[in-house]
């Protein structure tokens, strides 16, 4: 079973193609990872699968919905980690994930969460006084308060050393353990490969639709030849856009913005074995 299908999926900005023809299949209980350099088309992407975007042509299923007009229930489903918690800084660990919990239908305790997440002993702690790791984890913490089957993990490492990558990657792991389907996006193919059974990588720049396809992340030739360094093989074409709405349950998907950009992205280089 499918907990994402996508099938010729394009979203372009202006002139510029962010999202090329992309296909995708998640199947519910593994990780899957989408691998590309700044520019790739990896955000666009997780955004129209988690309907904060749209798209210009394809068909997405996510959870069995399409994500530009979910049902009521669906969002509960879903599970969306930020980057960061804005105006809710001055708010405690504890106040913040016991404040999204009540978004929730069925939210898992808040404390308990917060120990999954390893941040007990920063409970009390307001949240700006949190280290980008911790608050890395806290993100995590609101994403699977209400207990999604889904959840959208876009670069969740990026900035952290390597203990709190590892650190990081085992929750991730212990997650999926308990059920959770999970869709990453990353720059590092180390991650991808740590973590995924199967993913895709996409980059404009690099050709990888001219790479061999390869049968798994873990047989140890997963680089792409035309890729200098493998993971990092571009610079952004553009300027960052700007940060996504803050989200939570009920609310509704921001329009597109515009952006300068890279030519045909999301090549597909889809690896067969999967978890
Ligand atoms: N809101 C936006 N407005 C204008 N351009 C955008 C916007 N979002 C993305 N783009 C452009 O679309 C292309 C794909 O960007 P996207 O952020 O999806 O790639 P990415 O793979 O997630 O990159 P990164 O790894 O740097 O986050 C880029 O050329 C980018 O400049």
């Amino acid at each position: 079973m499918n907990a994402i299908s996508v099938r010729g999926l394009r979203k372009s900005y202006g002139a510029n193609t962010a999202v090329a023809g992309l296909d995708l299949e998640v199947h519910a209980g593994e990780i899957f990872a989408l691998l590309g350099p700044n520019g790739a088309g990896k955000t666009t992407t997780v955004e129209i699968l988690e309907g904060f975007r749209g798209r210009d042509a394809g068909e997405v299923e996510v959870l069995g919905e399409d994500p530009a007009a979910p049902g009521a229930a669906w969002r509960g489903r879903v599970g969306i980690v930020l980057q960061g918690t804005g105006e809710f800084d001055n708010l405690t660990v504890r106040e913040l994930v016991h404040h999204f919990a009540g978004f929730y239908p069925a939210p898992d305790d808040p404390d308990a969460v917060i120990a999954r997440v390893g941040l007990t002993e920063k409970a009390r702690a307001r949240t700006h006084a949190l280290s980008g790791g911790q608050k890395r984890r806290l993100d995590v913490a609101l994403g699977i308060v209400g207990r999604p089957e889904l959840l959208f993990l876009d670069e969740p490492t990026t900035g952290f050393d390597p203990e709190a990558r590892r650190e990081f990657w085992e929750l991730i792991r212990d997650l999926n353990a308990g059920g959770t389907t999970i869709l990453l996006t990353t720059h590092y193919l180390d991650e991808a490969e740590a973590l995924a059974a199967r993913g895709s990588a996409c980059s404009p720049a690099a050709g990888w639709s001219r790479c061999p396809p390869r049968p798994s992340w873990a047989d140890g030739s997963t680089r792409c030849p035309r890729s200098p360094g493998g993971t990092r093989t571009a610079g952004r074409a553009g300027r960052r856009p700007p940060r996504r709405p803050r989200w939570s349950p009920g609310s509704r998907p921001s329009s597109a913005a515009r952006c300068p950009g890279s030519p045909s992205t999301a090549r597909r280089w889809r690896t067969s074995t999967s978890a």
